[in-house]
């Protein structure tokens, strides 16, 4: 048997650089962040180990002419051995060591590997450092790559370390104090410790998360968090704000605010900064947000949060899965709150983000609670709350299903009863659920159910039903006795929207807009559907006219101007659903019919009165 040869894995430490730089990290800049959170770890650790006369602080200094960027600490600094023991060694790090020792939740740095991350936007890094351990010691490192570097003595300096970078040509934008300034306040917000640029003696954190701050008064405690809300928002106003306090099973706190933007029902213009021991870990966790929430963004913290190594992501486990559901909580007990306490906020909210809403409410039932009153659907004759459109129809709610105005709007225009847009984003299930909560019933316009009930059929004999057939439909149309409100209208025609598709999907025309294996399926399902019938013409038994008509019928035919006028009447109720609309021709002849009709009239004499 052979001896197995043992060898070394390699590290190709530029292969690893690509890999942290275009991979791990969603944008290079991070690594502004992983410095300014060594700097932190590093007061944390002298806090522990030397708190004596210690004020930790924070500094970064750009120089926009040398294109460099530092981050400087009066924490523990480094030893020469610390230096290549935990500095230098990719995946080792005093932190991690230190928290274990000391069992404390302060520390954030983790995998000892955030500091490689200064490579992939610096060609040169250099680190002063001198540890409280040797005050009197100062040492340079230096590298280029990361792959080699070189420590020496330096000019002393006081307790803490300062990491130069000397910026890539494509990162030296972090060299302009403004675009660093906007970075570290949103990296830096909840971090504990005071983060200052340049010589400017106020920190960029210096506002505290308002979660955090004691009692003030309601409306300074207002004004901090909307204060807070517009300091983190990149894209939106906020328009109220909302807040995560502690619940059970959770160590979840925060900020949610509302967009003062208007949003459509399917916008998602959710945001969710999440902050884990006071780092910005992930600037885009909509997920943590329920779907519903399109028009919210908002700041947590949560130590129980766990980052994936790239730390910009967290792992889905049960911490985040809890933490999740107490923002849902949070953000309906916070609706309710604006509700009631902040009544003029609460109106901007329901008027910006009324559709978005009518889902929201379908999705939470204590939301469907809280707006079932308030919201407002699209209706024939606009925006109505749904009790307002129950009451005009007389307890019904009246729906259409057809995306454009057909006989629905005729008929309930004559009856000024609003008849809900069904094809609209959340209308129909929203006044069905109404219904459902609140009592009503839903009829939908253009469905065999719906169309009887709107037009209850009557008794007609034989005879007359087939005197007023030849009287007023032509081919296609079947002539339907009923009695509807209101008596004034003689007819209503109510296309068959199921032939109308047929007839669509079998023109010529379909077959070149529609791909052919579809094309064959559709026209599977339509050859089932009879055609012979493309709508039903209601009439009307309690109108005047029609009784007239019928009255009289010995003595008509077809040509009487009365028939001629309400047979154009057809033609124009027809005009007004989808299927007549592109019959331009009948609705010609209808007018032609009408105007002889009306001339007849009036060269006739009237009986003397
Ligand atoms: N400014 C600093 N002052 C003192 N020690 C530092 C400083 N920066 C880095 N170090 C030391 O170098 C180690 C490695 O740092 P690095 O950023 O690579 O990893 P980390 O912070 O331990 O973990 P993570 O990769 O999760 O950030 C740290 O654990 C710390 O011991």
């Amino acid at each position: 048997m052979t001896t197995p040869e043992i060898l070394a894995t390699q590290v190709d430490l530029f292969g690893l650089m690509t890999v942290l730089g275009e991979h791990l990290y969603s944008t290079p800049f991070v690594a502004l962040r992983e410095l300014v959170q060594n700097a932190h770890d590093s007061c944390v650790r002298r806090r522990l180990e030397d708190p004596a006369g210690f004020t930790p602080e924070i500094r970064v200094v750009c120089d926009p002419a040398a294109g460099t960027l530092a981050v400087s600490d009066t924490g523990a600094g480094l030893t020469r051995d610390e230096i290549v023991r935990y500095l230098a060694t990719i995946g080792a790090g005093y932190t991690r060591k230190l928290r274990e020792q000391h069992g404390t939740d302060d520390l954030i740095g983790l995998f000892g590997l955030g500091f490689l991350s200064a490579f992939v936007i610096a060609t040169r890094v250099a680190v002063t450092t001198s540890s409280y351990q040797s005050p009197d010691t100062t040492l340079l490192y230096q590298s280029r790559s990361g792959e080699r570097f070189s420590i020496e003595p330096a000019a002393a300096r006081p307790v803490g370390t300062t990491v130069t970078l000397h910026l890539k040509d494509n990162f030296r934008e972090l060299s302009d104090e403004s675009a660093l300034r906007a970075r570290l306040l949103h990296y830096c917000a909840l971090l504990p410790l005071p983060v200052y640029v340049g010589d400017d003696p106020v920190a960029v954190n210096a506002q505290p998360a308002p979660w955090r701050v004691g009692d003030a008064h309601p409306a300074r405690a207002r004004a901090l968090r909307l204060d807070f809300a517009r300091r983190l928002e990149r894209r939106f106003e906020p328009l109220c704000t909302l807040d995560i306090g502690p619940r059970e099973g959770t160590d979840v706190r925060g900020l949610l605010w509302i967009h003062d933007a208007a949003t459509y029902g399917t916008s998602d213009n959710r945001n969710l900064h999440v902050y884990v021991r006071g780092m910005l870990l992930d600037d885009d966790a909509r997920e943590l947000l329920p779907a519903w929430a399109g028009f919210v963004s908002g700041a947590i913290e949560s130590a129980k949060l766990t980052p994936t190594a790239s730390r910009e992501d967290l792992q889905r486990d049960p911490a985040y899965r809890a933490v999740a559901a107490a923002i849902a909580e949070a953000l309906v007990d916070g609706m309710k709150q604006v509700a009631e306490r902040e009544p003029e906020a609460w109106r901007r909210v329901l008027l910006r983000h009324n559709e978005a809403l009518l889902g929201a409410a379908l999705c939470d039932d204590r939301l469907f609670e809280l707006l079932a009153d308030e919201l407002t659907v699209p209706t024939s004759e606009g925006d109505l709350p749904v009790a307002v459109v129950q009451r005009r129809g007389q307890g019904k709610l009246y729906a259409s299903l057809s995306p454009r105005g057909g006989f629905e709007e005729v008929l309930f225009r004559a009856l000024r009863v609003p008849v809900v847009v069904g094809t609209r984003y959340g209308a129909l299930p929203f006044v069905r659920r109404h219904a459902d909560r609140r009592g009503g019933t839903v009829i939908e316009l253009g469905t065999a159910a719906g169309n009887k009930r709107v037009f209850p059929p009557a008794d007609l004999p034989a005879d007359q039903q087939a005197f007023l057939s030849n009287m007023l439909t032509r081919p296609g149309q079947r002539l339907i006795a009923a009695r509807f409100a209101p008596a004034e209208l003689p007819l209503v025609l109510v296309p068959d929207r199921e032939a109308e598709l047929k007839r669509r999907v079998e023109s010529d025309e379909a077959a070149g807009r529609i791909a052919s294996g579809a094309l064959g399926l559709m026209r599977m399902f339509t050859a089932k559907i009879d055609a012979t019938v493309d709508a039903d013409l209601y009439v009307n038994l309690d109108n005047p006219a029609i009784a007239r008509l019928l009255e009289q019928r010995a003595g008509i035919d077809a040509t009487h101007p009365g028939v001629k006028l309400l047979r154009a009447l057809v033609a124009f109720v027809a005009g007004a659903s989808e299927a007549a609309a592109n019959e331009a021709e009948g609705l010609h002849t209808a007018l032609a019919e009408y105007g002889r009709a009306v001339c007849e009239l009036l060269d006739t004499p009237r009986p003397a009165r």
